[in-house]
């Protein structure tokens, strides 16, 4: 692992790292902060995944999170959305909803994506184990928070294991990929058209098929111009309500997609997300 930056700010160390992903076959970059702590303590770890277009950089800049994590006793990684670099394929148009920055957290099955595009691999296993080698992390106190892509990306993998998350939530989550337009774009084109294969990378088909958590918090602006088209938090409430599966889902009026809405409920999600760390 190389350090690319570290910079003091609010009692604590915000890193920027990067290392040669087995997963991806390529370098990934990604974000660390970690509070001040006693010498030998390890503090629970918060994954952030970010939504479509970022980096590790936009949470980090922007997400206001590091005054809470000092706070809380919290240590919070930023991974990227996708692998990078020269011969990483992209899509080829230019668009921002598939390729670069849009990896969609899955393991990709069809060429010529699958070789590098394994962000659910690598965020299953390898930078966990990285993450715990390399920082004082408590890898037994984890849990997870995204936006958008990223919020997808939080609600299946701590569907999925529920015994490494103790606490799952999301911004503008998309919550249901196989009835959006972002969804069936990415999931087609990494997965191919095989639709029972994408169940396990739909929040709503978790539930359905009988994954559950103990609880799941989202926030969504109600002036979040991707609302209707591609969020669809009613599907989620729905596929809650029907299994049993408890849900806070707060609709805040006013807020945008954007990171000044992200910024505005970050503290609120993190002291939630101690709450069940033990932190
Ligand atoms: N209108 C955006 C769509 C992508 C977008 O809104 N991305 C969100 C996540 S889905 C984001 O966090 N963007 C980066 C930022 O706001 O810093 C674009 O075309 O770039």
């Amino acid at each position: 692992m190389q350090t690319v930056s570290t910079n003091r700010s609010h009692g604590g160390t915000q890193g920027v790292y990067s290392h040669a992903s087995r997963e991806t076959g390529t370098e990934m970059t990604f974000s660390v902060f970690v509070p001040d702590h006693a010498p030998g303590e390890k503090l629970p770890v918060v994954w952030y995944l970010s939504g479509l277009t970022c980096t590790h950089a936009n949470v980090t800049e922007k997400g206001e999170f590091r005054e809470a994590c000092a706070d809380l006793g919290l240590i919070f990684v930023a991974p990227d959305t996708s692998p990078r670099g020269e011969g990483v394929p992209d899509d080829g148009e230019g668009a921002y909803d598939f390729g670069l920055g849009a990896g969609f957290y899955v393991d990709a099955t069809v060429d010529p994506w699958a070789r590098a595009y394994r962000m659910r691999s690598y965020l299953e296993r390898e930078l966990p184990e990285l993450i715990g080698a390399e920082f004082p992390a408590d890898m037994t106190r984890q849990s997870i928070m995204g936006h958008s892509m990223g919020g997808h990306g939080a609600l299946t993998l701590g569907l999925r294991d529920p015994e490494r998350f103790r606490a799952v939530s999301a911004f503008a989550p998309i919550v249901s990929p196989i009835n959006c337009p972002w969804g069936v774009k990415a999931l087609s084109g990494y997965l191919g058209e095989d639709r029972v294969l994408w169940r396990q990378y739909d929040a709503c088909a978790l539930i359905e098929d009988g994954a559950r958590v103990p609880d799941l918090l989202v926030d969504q602006g109600t002036a979040d111009t991707f609302l209707d088209g591609q969020l669809k938090p009613e599907l989620l409430r729905a596929a809650c309500e029907k299994a049993g599966q408890p849900l806070t889902l707060r609709l805040q009026e006013g807020y945008d997609h954007s990171y000044y809405f992200i910024s505005s409920f970050m503290a609120d999600h993190l002291a939630w997300h101690a709450e069940r760390l033990d932190a």
